[in-house]
């Protein structure tokens, strides 16, 4: 029993340095929408996000919600499709998208937050204007109502900040005409993240992190470099939802984001064990030019 509760105590001790490393620190954490089929892990990364929080992190959550719009659409017998990873969106879908991802996810998050304990403020990219965003141009297709970021208006973020709050933004973008655009969130939360110039972005997704083989979880890349990346998306390693991901990971190095992970959400306290201890969990890249940071 003794035994029990020292080793409960070493826990705690081991998190001291990283506590301390992380104070003030402002940590972007991207909530996909496979990352919340779980209603019993929701509790427990919510709970991640109130305990960073009360230990002195900045937590700025960004989450998606691809499932449920798709179940929305299909209830709503509206025919959907992506085109590599992002949705085609007429009117009727952005609507959709809109009440979905600012209505029912955003709230659900907020007031998961509010169960905790902790006090969150639930916007649209369009409150305070900020992911102000264009429609995305692309070669073959047009996409519709989905959005290019051209801005992130970080004031009504560190207005909340400063206010002790968790922003909870969900990836919807605005224009000066008023126009509603889809983001995906993997693009929201590396752009907020490069505009707070966050010191690490997480992304919580369903699978171990980078493998080696997509089908096979022991082969797990828990440091991936920058070079490294590039060879994997070059080579085919990395395919699928992951090219977007890892794509999206280089571009906040880019940005000047320190740290970027790409975390397994269906692992219990995944976001504590990432930032608190010395193992670490899922894959974490880095900047050669920089060397791995904790
Ligand atoms: N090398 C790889 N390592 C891990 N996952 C990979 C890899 N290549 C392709 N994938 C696929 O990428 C998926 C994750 O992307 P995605 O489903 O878009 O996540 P999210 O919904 O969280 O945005 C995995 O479920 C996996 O099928
Ligand atoms: C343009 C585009 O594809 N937008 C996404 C927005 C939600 C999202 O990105 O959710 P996940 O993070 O759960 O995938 C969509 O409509 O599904």
């Amino acid at each position: 029993m003794t035994n029990q509760i020292i080793e409960k105590a070493k826990v705690l001790s081991e998190a001291l340095p990283y506590i301390q490393a992380f104070k003030d620190k402002i940590v972007v954490i991207k909530y996909g929408g496979s990352a919340m089929l779980n209603p019993e892990i929701n509790n427990t990364i919510v709970q991640d996000m109130v305990i960073l929080k009360s230990v002195g992190l900045k937590p700025v959550i960004v989450h998606g919600g691809g499932p449920e719009i798709n179940q929305t659409l299909a209830d709503m017998n509206i025919e959907s499709s992506f085109v590599e990873g992002l949705r085609v969106t007429t009117k009727e879908t952005v609507d959709v998208v809109e009440m979905v991802l600012a209505g029912k996810v955003n709230k659900r998050i907020v007031s998961m937050i509010h169960l905790q304990g902790g006090s969150a403020v639930g916007l649209s990219g369009k409150d305070g204007m900020i992911i102000e965003s264009t429609k995305m141009i692309k070669k073959d297709i047009d996409l519709g109502y989905v959005g290019e970021i051209v801005n992130i208006n970080t004031k009504l973020i560190n207005t909340l900040i400063e206010g002790d709050f968790i922003p909870v933004i969900s990836p919807i973008g605005t224009d000066h005409e008023g126009n509603t655009y889809n983001i995906n969130a993997d693009y929201a939360a590396v752009a907020i993240a490069g505009a707070l110039k966050a010191e690490k972005l997480v992304f919580l997704t369903d699978v171990e992190g980078v493998l080696k083989d997509k089908e096979d979880p022991s082969t797990l890349i828990s440091y991936l470099s920058k070079s490294e990346a590039n060879k994997y998306l070059e080579d085919g390693t990395i395919a699928g939802g992951m090219i977007p991901k890892v794509t999206c990971c280089l571009e906040a190095m880019e940005k000047g984001v320190k740290m970027v992970h790409i975390l397994d959400g269906r692992v219990e306290h995944s976001l504590i064990l990432e930032i608190y201890t010395h193992e670490g969990i899922g894959t974490m890249l880095y900047d050669e030019g920089e060397g791995v940071g904790c």
